[in-house]
């Protein structure tokens, strides 16, 4: 579990991004922040693997407070996947695939034989194997982010719109597989995305920014769509909110996979 217990992060230039932070993020399970830009949401993923420093407050990993821990040790245990994949150009795909392998020193056959087989669970084609980043699409190589991720087998994932720069087809088309994953990996994710529906489709639970970094509200997609906490989330989830539960619903009755074809229509 990862806690945030008053948790605040103030910029040297007095932007204060996340305020009196508490939160928190269940074993096992997705958590999705969400919110409008500039609410903090990068800010908060980034201060659980101390990419940020948080100026007040605690943060805890199964009890650990983050801040005794030193960050590389921490980060070998922490997943972090981004917007626009971050590959190495340079690298093929399945040297991408085991840049954390190579750097804790793994076996080069063992790192190379398992980049392959996480390349698989991904749904990449092996062909892809030996080309550069450049050769595949935004698709593609946001799965080759999150294999790489994947290949420390880090209990934790953190997740920073990883899905936000390719196309609403490929976007369900990557959500469906990441939950597919998901279900049989039972990672703690920490999903960062400004889409509500990505949100309500992901999450297990929702935490709901407002700007300034306050927590608007943090429940189930379920609750959330049935009982809004305030105008701010009432707004944020939009007009279109009853065709939304509708669609929540449909999908938690669907079978995997079903609920892309639906959001998609
Ligand atoms: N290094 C920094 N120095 C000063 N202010 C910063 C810094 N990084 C972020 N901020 C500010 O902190 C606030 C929260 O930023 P953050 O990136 O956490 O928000 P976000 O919700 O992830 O936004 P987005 O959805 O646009 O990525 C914003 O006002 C931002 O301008």
């Amino acid at each position: 579990m990862i806690s945030f217990t008053g948790v605040t992060k103030r910029y040297p230039d007095g932007t204060v991004a996340v305020d009196h932070l508490d939160l928190e993020i269940a074993a096992g399970r997705i958590t999705v922040l969400v919110g409008p830009s500039g609410c903090g949401k990068t800010t908060t993923l980034r201060m659980i693997n101390r990419m940020v420093e948080a100026t007040e407050g605690t943060i805890t990993v199964d009890g650990r407070n983050v801040a005794d821990i030193d960050p590389p040790t921490l980060r070998r245990g922490i997943g972090y996947v981004i917007q626009q994949a971050g590959l190495f150009p340079h690298r093929t795909i399945v040297d991408n695939i085991a840049t954390v392998p190579d750097l804790l020193g793994q076996d080069k056959k063992r790192s190379r034989r398992t980049a392959r087989e996480l390349m698989a669970r991904v749904g990449l084609d092996p062909a892809l194997a030996t080309r550069y980043p450049a050769q595949l699409s935004g698709g593609q190589q946001q799965r080759v982010g999150v294999a790489r991720a994947l290949a420390a087998d880090p209990p934790i994932l953190l997740m920073d719109e990883p899905f936000s720069a390719v196309d609403p087809i490929v976007r369900a088309s990557l959500q469906d597989e990441f939950l597919r994953l998901q279900d049989e990996l039972e990672k703690t994710i920490v999903f960062v995305t400004h889409d509500i529906d990505e949100a309500v489709k992901l999450g297990h639970r929702i935490a709901v920014f407002q700007v300034g970094g306050t927590l608007a509200q943090y429940s189930t997609p379920d609750e959330l769509l049935a009982a809004p906490a305030n105008d701010f989330v009432r707004d944020f989830l939009g007009g279109d909110k009853g065709i939304r539960r509708l669609r929540f619903t449909q999908e938690l009755d669907a079978e995997p996979g079903a609920g892309a074809e639906a959001a998609d229509r």
